[in-house]
């Protein structure tokens, strides 16, 4: 607005004059509001800007021209200039005056702050416009957003501080320079037993006492299991294992201003930890001592015992057919079984003493305090007594032997190791010695030991130095005198040891399982045999070969069967496996399987040994056995015992009535042969006919011409006796 009033400054000569700020001139208020900092700004009721100084035009952004004219709202920035128009419109229409905060559109587009006050101008008491001043507070408003950020970010930070206090598992105690409890978070009241409100400003051992623990006499024994935590008492007495640190809080000048612990509550690491060291001792299925304490146990006792001077004993303990309740009853059973077997030893021997399970079926039992080796034999006798009563499991009633080996210290060894060696090597001669019985160890064990072991390495090299090898012997029908077979009997030629029969090597075949090597060798060698004899012109004559029983149990037995005769091209039919009466009574479902296999592929069962395993015959009906072999102990004395008489007759009429034939191994007297004969017993097998002889030596009794087809005499039966 250009004033027209005339200028009302009064001059004087030296001094400033009094300005009656009714009488201002224009021309004054032109020039003090050049002057001002301040923006100044007069515009219409309408807001069309009358005036605007030149700091308004600064602040602005815009040149005088810009402004004049035009609506004030110009230059406001964007973001607040629909507001400053809402709050004017009311101004205006209230004729209030008017106090506002924007920013200009300028500084680097986030604006300058301003406040604006805008008071009415009348006119006859109408309004007529509004002079506004306008001030820069964007300093203070920079300062003030600087704040708040900063408040912000503190304040987060103390959330994040708070809730992080509050929600950790670990106690947070802090105190002041002089011990005084300042803060516990809430972990820290759960793990002393103190409120917060009722410890702050005690002293921080009457809050935290923290004490050191003594090791466990099992931790003395292992300095790793020996645990760095110290102990928190709490308010209520109870000692919970702890890990604790301390760090001292310091001001911006690195004064300590108090001190901050921290503790963590380990008794779930420290209770894993022990369930871990009991793991690595201890058997999973009966929860008993494992080999390895058993070994520091028994070290322990030789220990105390040198001292002493007094013996320890170490017995090894193995089940007697344990493997048969496995297949019989399953797994499980044998699992229930042997915590039942655990439970009964427990029973027998004294809390001071060790009873370990060493693995599978075994256990070894520690006697620390014994007066002499009679001693052991006496827990040794009170176990087999614990197991004359069968054992109830899984509503199953189970007859089990032990058969246990016996090692004194310092006779028969002075370290762990040898002991647990040798209370095996006499468990060992406990089963040779017809199982469920005691032996001591003694020195001619551990050399037989020290040979079977030599043995075992022995038998490793003999397939590949061609050291086996077969001798064949006849089989006779008994009613002809005719040749029908010849069974492959394995031999070891042993560089050092001469011949050896397979009793002397196969149970330490099936052990190292060498079994499935040899086994197959045997097969493969009479196969190719009946195939030579019967390409050299000769009729086919049916051959046998024993089974083992850990070779039949092989899953790769079948197939390499099949793959034998396919190779050999041996009709299937004339070759008859030999299998003993306890392959058939361990899983029957499988092995009846494996018979119908074998059954399909054409070759022919028979059961070598019949009648020595005093089993239940039921097992007869449901296997494809096409004949049953008498064992020689029963025909040995056929004509004096009455016994083995009604046995052959008994076996003989039952093969004859479930249409098996028989055939009666061990035939070494024409009175034998007569008794059989008279017993229409299908074939023999014996000295009497011949006895086991090689290849060649056989071919020529073939050649002879006593072949199935051959012209034995139907009178009589005219072999050759060979018997030494
Ligand atoms: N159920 C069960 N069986 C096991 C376990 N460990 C090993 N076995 C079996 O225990 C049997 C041990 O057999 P052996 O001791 O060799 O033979 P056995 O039948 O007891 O015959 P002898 O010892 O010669 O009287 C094998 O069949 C193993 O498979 C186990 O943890 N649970």
């Amino acid at each position: 607005m250009e004033s027209q009033t005339s200028s009302p400054v009064s001059d004087t000569h030296d001094s400033i004059p009094i300005v009656d700020p009714e009488h201002l001139s224009d021309a004054s208020f032109r020039s003090i509001s050049e002057a001002s900092p301040l923006g100044i700004l007069i515009f219409d009721i309408k807001g069309q800007c009358r005036y605007s100084n030149p700091a308004y035009q600064r602040m602005a952004g815009l040149g005088r021209g810009y402004v004049l004219g035009n609506g004030w709202l110009l230059g406001i920035h964007s973001t607040d200039v629909d507001h400053i128009k809402a709050q004017w419109l009311k101004t205006v229409s209230t004729g209030q005056a008017f106090s506002e905060e924007f920013r200009f559109g300028g500084g680097n587009g986030l604006g300058v702050w301003a406040k604006a006050i805008a008071t009415p101008i009348r006119e006859r008491d109408s309004l007529i416009g509004y002079l506004m001043t306008v001030m820069d507070i964007d300093d203070r408003k920079s300062a003030q957003s600087v704040l708040a950020a900063t408040e912000e970010v503190l304040y987060e930070h103390m959330e994040r501080a708070e809730v992080t206090l509050n929600s950790i598992g670990d106690a947070v105690i802090t105190t002041n320079p002089m011990g005084q409890i300042s803060y516990l978070n809430p972990a820290a009241e759960r793990m002393t037993g103190w409120p917060e409100h009722e410890a702050v400003g005690l002293a921080l051992g009457q809050i935290l006492n923290i004490v050191t623990p003594k090791p466990s006499p099992e931790q003395q024994n292992k300095p790793a299991l020996a645990s760095k935590s110290s102990l928190l008492v709490r308010r209520d007495g109870r000692e919970i294992p702890i890990h604790n640190s301390t760090s001292p809080i310091r001001d911006r000048r690195g004064n300590i201003v108090g001190t901050v612990i921290v503790c963590r509550d380990i008794s779930e690491t420290h209770k894993m930890a022990e369930r871990m060291a009991h793991l690595a001792q201890h058997d999973f299925l009966t929860g008993l001592p494992n080999r390895s304490l058993l070994n520091d146990r028994i070290t322990q006792a030789i220990n105390l015992a040198h001292r002493q001077q007094s013996p320890i004993a170490v017995l090894f303990i193995d089940l007697d057919h344990f493997k048969h309740v496995n297949d019989t009853l399953g797994h499980a059973v044998g699992d229930l079984l042997l915590q039942t077997v655990a439970m009964r030893l427990k029973s027998c021997v004294r809390s001071s003493d060790t009873l370990c399970r060493q693995g599978g079926d075994e256990f070894v039992v520690l006697l620390a305090e014994i007066e002499d080796a009679e001693d052991a034999a006496q827990v040794a006798g009170k176990m087999l007594d614990g197991f004359a009563n069968p054992l109830m499991v899984d509503g199953h009633e189970i007859e089990l032997g032990l058969s246990i080996g016996i090692s004194v210290y310092p006779d028969d060894g002075d370290s762990a190791d040898t002991l647990v060696r040798h209370a095996d090597i006499a468990m060992y001669h406990a089963k040779e010695n017809g199982r469920n019985n005691y032996q001591f160890f003694t020195t001619e064990l551990n050399t037989r030991a020290v040979q079977r072991h030599t043995l075992k390495r022995n038998l490793r090299r003999a397939v590949e130095r061609r050291e086996f090898g077969l001798q064949y012997q006849a089989r006779i029908d008994l009613q002809t005198g005719k040749l029908v077979g010849a069974e492959a009997l394995l031999r070891w030629h042993h560089p050092e040891h001469g011949l050896m029969m397979p009793m002397q090597f196969i149970p330490i075949a099936e052990e190292s399982g060498m079994i499935g090597t040899i086994g197959q060798w045997v097969l493969r060698e009479a196969c190719i045999q009946a195939q030579a004899w019967h390409q050299s012109g000769l009729p086919l004559l049916p051959i046998s070969v024993n089974i083992s029983p850990a070779e039949f149990r092989n899953k790769e037995f079948l197939p390499n069967l099949a793959g034998i005769l396919e190779e050999t091209a041996l009709p299937p039919h004339s070759l008859e496996l030999e299998l003993t009466e306890s392959v058939l009574l361990q899983n029957a479902e499988t092995i009846a399987i494996t018979l119908h296999d074998l059954k399909d592929m054409g070759v022919q069962l028979s059961i070598d040994d019949f009648g020595t395993g005093y089993h239940n015959l039921s097992y007869l009906k449901h296997f494809p056995i096409d004949a049953l072999k008498i064992d020689q102990s029963f025909v040995h004395d056929v004509n004096d015992d009455t016994d083995d008489a009604t046995i052959v007759r008994a076996i003989v009429s039952m093969a004859d009535s479930l249409k098996l034939r028989t055939i009666a191994e061990g035939v070494e007297t024409t009175e034998h042969l007569a008794f059989l004969q008279a017993l229409q017993c299908s074939e023999g097998q014996g000295y009497f006919f011949g006895r086991p002889v090689d290849a060649d030596e056989f071919l020529t009794i073939l050649e002879r011409g006593e072949t199935p087809q051959g012209e034995y005499p139907n009178e009589g039966v005219t072999f050759v006796d060979d018997r030494p």
